[in-house]
């Protein structure tokens, strides 16, 4: 059986790498930094690292559903693809950073790109 992205990186780990690089590539992109404004910062991290876990074929505890009740408010906001492909790239410079090779970023993008639909509210 072939390991997820997740594994492949070196599991829980290599997501708490990542998560500090892609957090302030996240809260330092103006296109969408604004959608983080006044979210609890512990909470935050805890949020990166699932969002993670999930781009990485990981294991977690989210649906389709829970991920358009997540996004609910900020769809409300004003969330639209433009904002869904900023984070995609932040997503993939953030694994270009930590020299994550070419393969697994393009595995990572597809499975943060199924959420599209559910996490834009359509
Ligand atoms: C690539 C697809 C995405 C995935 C997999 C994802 C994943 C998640 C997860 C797992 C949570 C935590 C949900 C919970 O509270 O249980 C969350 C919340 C959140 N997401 Fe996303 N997300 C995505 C796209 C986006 C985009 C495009 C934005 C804005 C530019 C965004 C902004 C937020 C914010 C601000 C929260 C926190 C909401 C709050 O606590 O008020 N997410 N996301």
């Amino acid at each position: 059986m072939s390991q997820s992205i997740f594994e492949q990186l070196g599991g829980e780990a290599a997501v708490d790498a990542a998560v500090e690089v892609f957090y302030r590539k996240v809260l330092s992109d103006d296109r969408i930094s604004h959608f983080f404004e006044g979210v609890d910062m512990a909470a935050q991290a805890a949020k990166q690292k699932a969002f993670l876990t999930m781009a990485f074929g990981g294991p977690h505890g989210y649906s389709g559903l829970d991920m358009r009740r997540a996004h609910a408010h900020l769809v409300e906001k004003g969330l639209n693809d433009f904002h869904f492909d900023a984070v995609m790239e932040n997503l993939a410079a953030t694994m270009q950073e930590l020299h994550v090779p070419e393969a697994l970023i393009a595995e990572a993008a597809a499975i943060a790109e199924s959420t599209r639909n559910d996490v834009l509210g359509r």
